[in-house]
């Protein structure tokens, strides 16, 4: 093994904060390491909507190219940001243990206590027509379905850039996720948790990936996976990958370990938030292994399937 790492991270402030902490934890194993920040497609156009760039992984794909390339040992990427099938020959080295897993919305002056009260419930709200934004077509839909008569803007850019066009604009209130907010420090006195919204499949988990052929490499950070974080992703993208297996697409999945027991959640909707389809189901921990993927044939069954073809025709 080389003496020192070489951790492959995009540059958003949220990235390097990530990429630092594994540093930080391969530093604790003995392991020195350097930072090496990449610009990523994805943060490269800042305009066009993610769900139009037409490929999987606008995040990770010069990521996975500099690993391939031997030019980094290893990539720190937001599991959410990755696309279910990792390309050939890159593995998952480890899954860091989960941060918050919550959306969470950043709300304007300009709204009336009362109604930030419904908000936070999930609870209707015909009397006012609100402008939200966010860029994440599976947190428009999760939104309309709820508020259909609600003005959804798009948004894009990292943590940093989207909190300073809420504040440019006069939107209402905008989405993001929390551990992204959190990690930063950047989480403004005006939010709260959306306990209705089910996150992204592996929101606020961390994916360490390496080269499938460094054993050595795999040995070091498989001291750093966190196995309870690792079975409910894996559970929340194989939920996905049954239904879609897009990484923007309006399917949400959140599953987590409590007293033995593996509880699931998920939803497939239609990007305009008219038909949503909801599965909760749990399992002992023994029997939990795919847990997501029967989750997602049910869905398919209940009429998930005309869902997913109008996801595709909107696409
Ligand atoms: N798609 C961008 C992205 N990827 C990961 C995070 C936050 C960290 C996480 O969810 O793990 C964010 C920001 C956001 O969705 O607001």
């Amino acid at each position: 093994m080389a003496s020192v790492i070489r951790i492959g991270t995009r540059d958003s402030r949220l990235a390097v904060w990530q990429a630092s902490l594994v540093k930080q934890l391969l530093f604790q194993q003995g392991q020195e390491a350097i930072l090496v920040p990449v610009k990523s497609e994805g943060d490269r156009d800042q305009r066009t909507p993610l769900y139009a760039m037409g490929v999987q992984g606008v995040f990770t794909r010069v990521l996975d190219a500099a690993l391939l390339n031997d030019r980094i040992d290893v990539a720190v990427h937001s599991m959410k940001d990755v696309p279910v099938q990792l390309p050939e020959g890159i593995t998952a080295g480890a899954i860091l243990p989960r941060a918050s897993y919550h959306d969470l919305l950043v709300f304007k002056d300009s709204v009336l206590p009362e109604h930030l009260e419904r908000l936070k419930n999930g609870i209707p709200l015909p009397e006012a027509t609100l402008t939200i934004a966010t860029g994440s077509v599976r947190r428009k839909a999760q939104w309309l379905q709820r508020y259909p008569h609600h003005i959804l803007e798009p948004l894009r850019g990292n943590v940093q850039t989207r909190l300073q066009k809420l504040r440019d604009n006069s939107w209402h209130g905008a989405i993001f996720a929390a551990a992204g907010l959190e990690r930063i420090d950047s989480r403004p006195e005006n939010a709260f948790t959306l306990d209705w919204m089910l996150p992204a499949p592996a929101q606020g988990a961390i994916l360490i990936a390496c080269r499938e052929d460094d054993a050595p490499l795999r040995e070091l950070c498989d001291k750093l996976n966190d196995p309870e974080t690792e079975l409910c992703v894996t559970e929340e993208r194989d939920f996905l990958a049954t239904l879609l297996g897009g990484c923007s697409t309006p399917i949400s999945a959140h599953a987590y370990v409590q007293e033995g027991k593996l509880f699931f959640k998920g939803n497939i909707c239609s990007p305009d938030g008219r038909d949503c389809l909801d599965v909760a189901c749990e399992s002992p921990l023994a029997a939990a292994r795919f847990t997501g993927r029967k989750a997602g044939e049910q869905l398919l069954g209940q009429g998930g399937d005309h869902i997913v073809a109008k996801i595709k025709n909107a696409g």
